[in-house]
């Protein structure tokens, strides 16, 4: 339907959602929402896990076809039933998984899939600097992905958006995985974008953000549209109650429960590629009982490898010693039975069976400890009846046990995963972004579960891109650059900002620099020995 004439707002609304529906077995994921984003500004959708956010952009990029109401884009009805619909009618996504090939060059991966639009070669490489120029992205089509940072990867998602002609443009979460100066950044380009006509959707859990960049507001709440709010008229503190009723959390842990007793003992790992270049250098590390070490780092600096080798995922050198077990041999489910927790970094790769229903995934990397084995046998009655428990205590949004995990918003999924691996009371959590993509309320219940297990004596190993989290949580904080341990910070003298800056290499500031962890362990090591 066409806009009526003399309507004021013709013209200016680049997207207008009327009683949209989608439904799926037992739940039904959006339920009359209605949305209306001005062109040329920022448009923030937040709502608690399972809200029904993802849906809703699913559906505007044609990914899902809504069961009821119109999309209108510029005021014209659209029929957006494949992503090449939305594409041609200006839409874009970045994924916060990106969706780029590591072995191949920014241009190429730009090009890909969008040859018959803009050509390739030359006139691609010509096509994509004027892209970068125009939005100050910095993009330069010539590198290999593998060389960019995080943030840089982002801009390019961006450009292969703008490359295939999108003007306005969908958001998942682009702010999870960014330092606070690569946040500035983004905020900083999507506000270029908006200048320039542009027309920017994005899904975010962080209120903060939101309040500082986006120019609406639109809460959703059980999957349906509850408030659309203007920045300057709302705290965090009352966003966060449209959202899920309550209030804003802190990580903050002022109690410390530190021990003396060591329960995880990392000494001198070291990680290769198959073609022979160091991951992580030579890396050691302790965590005691009742102790969260934290983790900081830019992603790409080692992280998800050390977490891997300590797994008994990947191949490493050094040693690994669980309470008094030397376990540098051993494999991964025997390091899982011995009392270490994992909470992956990649939900979907390592952490669950998309295809399985919850219970089965209760099972998963637990089969043959209790409740799910009896030493011989699956016991899937009570891994059942254990499952309902998790679903209870960690308020995972279902309609039942028996549906896939995949079925699950995210957000849930991650809840599930935390209350699995909380189940068997570990010794040793390895947690890598125990709360990413989990709305304030679920993110306050996850620091209380991990608060009460470290009282209870659990060691964590906290690997996060919230910084306040990491600050909030941690007893001891580590930055890793490039594969090694370079500062030592104290979390209770440090801002967010100053360790950002930590996270990039510069080492000038007094607050993080300090002897590394590796130099005390060896002066303790040489006491120990004497
Ligand atoms: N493919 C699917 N099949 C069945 N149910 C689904 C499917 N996708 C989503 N749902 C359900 O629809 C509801 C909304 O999910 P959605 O992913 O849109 O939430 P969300 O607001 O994006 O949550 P999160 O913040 O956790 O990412 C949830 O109850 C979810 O379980």
């Amino acid at each position: 339907m066409a806009e009526s004439p003399g309507d004021p707002s013709a013209g200016r609304v680049a997207v207008e959602l009327r009683g949209i529906t989608k439904r799926f077995p037992g739940v039904v994921a959006n339920s009359d929402i209605h949305l209306r984003v001005d062109r040329g500004t920022i448009h923030a959708i937040v709502g608690e896990n399972g809200a029904g956010k993802s849906t809703l952009m699913k559906i505007l990029y044609g990914m899902y076809r809504p069961d009821e109401g119109e999309i209108l884009i510029d005021g014209k009805t659209s029929t957006l039933h494949t992503p090449q619909q939305a594409i041609a009618a200006g839409i874009g996504m970045v994924h916060q998984h990106f969706m780029l090939a590591d072995n191949l060059t920014v241009l190429e991966n730009v090009v890909l899939g969008a040859e018959k639009v803009a050509g390739i070669g030359g006139r691609a490489a010509d096509r994509i600097r004027e892209i970068s120029a125009q939005y100050g992205l910095g993009v330069d089509p010539g590198p290999l992905m593998e060389e960019l940072g995080v943030g840089a990867r982002q801009r390019v998602e961006i450009v292969k958006v703008l490359y295939r002609g999108a003007n306005i443009l969908i958001l998942d979460e682009p702010t999870a995985v960014l330092v606070p100066q690569e946040v500035d950044e983004l905020f900083g380009n999507l506000r270029q974008l908006t200048r320039d006509g542009l027309t920017i959707i994005f899904i975010s859990h962080k209120l903060h953000e939101v309040l500082s960049v986006a120019d609406a507001i639109t809460v959703i709440r059980r999957g349906t549209t509850v408030a659309s709010v203007k920045p300057g008229d709302v705290t965090a503190r009352e966003l966060a109650t449209l959202m899920v009723g309550s209030e804003l959390p802190s990580p903050e842990t002022r109690e410390s429960t530190v021990t003396d007793e060591v329960v995880l003992d990392v000494r001198d790992l070291s990680v290769y590629t198959d073609t022979g270049r160091t991951i992580i250098d030579d890396v050691s590390l302790r965590i005691r009982r009742g102790e969260v070490l934290g983790i900081a780092g830019v992603e790409g600096n080692g992280q998800a490898e050390l977490v891997e080798a300590i797994m008994g995922m990947r191949a490493s050198t050094g040693t690994v010693t669980l309470d008094d077990a030397d376990i540098t041999t051993w494999g991964t489910r025997q390091r899982r039975v011995k009392g270490i927790g994992y909470i992956p970094e990649d939900r979907h790769r390592h952490g669950l069976l998309l295809d399985a229903p919850l219970w089965e995934n209760r099972i998963l990397g637990h089969q043959t400890e209790p409740p799910n084995s009896n030493g011989f046998l699956i016991t899937s009655g009570a891994a059942r009846r254990d499952t309902e428990r998790i679903v209870a205590a960690y308020d995972v949004r279902t309609p039942g046990i028996e549906v896939s995990a995949g079925a699950l918003s995210g957000g849930n999924q991650q809840k599930l995963i935390v209350g699995r691996e909380m189940s068997h009371e570990p010794k040793v959590l390895i947690a890598a972004h125990p709360t990413r993509g989990v709305d304030v309320g679920a993110q306050a219940a996850i620091w209380d579960h991990i608060r009460a297990a470290r009282r209870a004596g659990m060691g964590v190993l906290l690997i996060s891109a919230d910084l306040d989290e990491l600050i909030g949580l941690s007893d001891t904080l580590q930055v890793i650059y490039r594969g090694r341990f370079v500062a030592t910070v104290d979390p209770a003298a440090v801002t967010p900002e100053q360790l950002g800056l930590a996270m990039t290499g510069a080492t000038d500031d007094p607050v993080h620099a300090g002897p590394s962890l590796e130099k005390s362990l060896e002066k303790k090591t040489e006491g120990e020995q004497a």
